[in-house]
């Protein structure tokens, strides 16, 4: 996955300041927006001016910008300025793809997510086929880090999709499975710690997030939908989140969204009993924008968002945040609830059975 080091320091922020001032090409009013926000962010912190007037255009362009950011932490803000200035200078690769990592940027295992930016979108990939897309902790990380940068960056829409015949398996369930027994507590409270944070970047993205989903979903990436502003989906999709046959219970919010989308009963066969659901079902129950035949899904489904990624990026953003805004803080109180509860149930003895269940499958076949 692209990145530059994971924190800027002061130096590295002057030197993108200086980096600019020798840009050559005008990198266009939208990007000026975004590097004033985050200048501002970064050095003054969250907007604490007065909201212009409607007729002061300019200037309410700049205290939007800067107030959309909320309360993304200064150091963020210098991170994201500094890739955003390293993204226009001249040495930048032409495209808009998204750079590969410097050999000694890369983290191990990054190339299980796929980042790249085109047509006013950002595409985050899962790139792990062979185990069905299966998250390691790495890639919980990489995938923070990616939103993160996705929030601030040109796109107008982030997309998460997987390659191959999958959309994801859910959580590696071998996370859990290399722990000695004196360190199995400290590992589930990281891991907690690690869901919550996870769980927060998508409750707080600024911008619409859409799923393409390509193939089965399993686990926290069927969750995680109903924080989702859309959700496209092959008719060989399948969703299912057999928490209960692993000894755990939902997160993603799941526990909150899920009973609003489609209902308490509906839910409840989902989350409690582990019910799998088609494409088609997942669709007439609300967690499923649209169902699309597998022969056209990609084409279909990717004209429609790079039309959609053609509107105009602010007010898609102040759409969605009307719509979700007023959830937030509950979506941030049942995350952390969640959270607490699953790090109990990781240290469960049916959780435990369940994990070595799933090791042992494959030699008892
Ligand atoms: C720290 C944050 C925690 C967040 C909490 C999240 C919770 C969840 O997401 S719960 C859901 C967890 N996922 C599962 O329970 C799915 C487990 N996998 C399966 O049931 C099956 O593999 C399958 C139905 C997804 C696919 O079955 P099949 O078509 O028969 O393919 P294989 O089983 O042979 O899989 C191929 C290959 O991939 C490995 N794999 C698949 N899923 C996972 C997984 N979730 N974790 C780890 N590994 C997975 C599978 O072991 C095979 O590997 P090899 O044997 O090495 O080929």
């Amino acid at each position: 996955m692209s990145r530059t080091a994971m924190r800027a320091s002061e130096k590295d922020f002057e030197n993108a300041r200086n980096q600019l001032k020798l840009l050559t090409k005008d990198p266009g009013n939208e990007v000026k927006l975004k590097l004033y926000a985050l200048y501002k962010q970064a050095t003054e912190g969250p907007c604490n001016t007065p909201k212009p007037s409607m007729l002061d255009f300019i200037n309410k362009a700049k205290w939007d910008a800067w107030n959309a950011l909320g309360s993304l932490p200064k150091e963020t803000a210098r991170q994201n300025y500094v890739d955003l200035v390293s993204s226009l200078s001249p040495s930048s690769e032409s495209s808009s793809q998204v750079k590969p990592a410097a050999a000694n940027e890369k983290q191990p295992g990054s190339e299980n997510i796929i980042v790249t930016s085109q047509d006013g979108i950002t595409k985050i990939m899962f790139n792990r086929p062979s185990k069905k897309n299966a998250i390691t902790t790495s890639m919980y990380k990489e995938i923070i880090h990616a939103l993160k940068a996705a929030s601030t960056d040109n796109s107008a829409i982030t997309v998460f999709t997987g390659n191959g015949d999958y959309y994801s398996s859910g959580n590696d369930l071998t996370n859990f499975t290399d722990v000695s027994p004196n360190s199995i507590e400290e590992t589930a409270k990281n891991a907690s710690i690690l869901l919550r944070e996870f769980v927060d970047a998508f409750i707080d993205f600024p911008k619409p997030l859409v799923a393409v989903i390509n193939g089965p979903a399993v686990g926290i990436v069927v969750t995680l939908l109903g924080l989702f502003d859309a959700v496209y989906a092959s008719d060989k999709a399948t969703f299912h989140t057999p928490f209960s046959e692993l000894g755990q219970s939902p997160e993603g919010c799941a526990s909150y969204t899920f009973p609003k989308i489609m209902g308490p009963a509906k839910a409840a066969e989902m989350l409690i009993f582990g019910k799998k659901l088609t494409a088609g079902e997942a669709c007439a129950q609300g967690l499923v924008t649209e169902v699309f035949p597998e022969s056209t899904f990609q084409k279909e489904v990717w004209t429609r968002l790079k039309t959609y990624a053609k509107l105009p990026t602010n007010s898609l953003r102040i759409s969605k945040e009307l719509i979700r805004s007023n959830e937030k803080e509950k979506l941030h109180a049942v995350n952390a609830e969640e959270c607490t509860v699953l790090q109990g149930r990781w240290l469960s003895e049916e959780c435990m059975n369940a994990l070595m269940n799933f090791m042992s499958r494959k030699s008892k076949l």
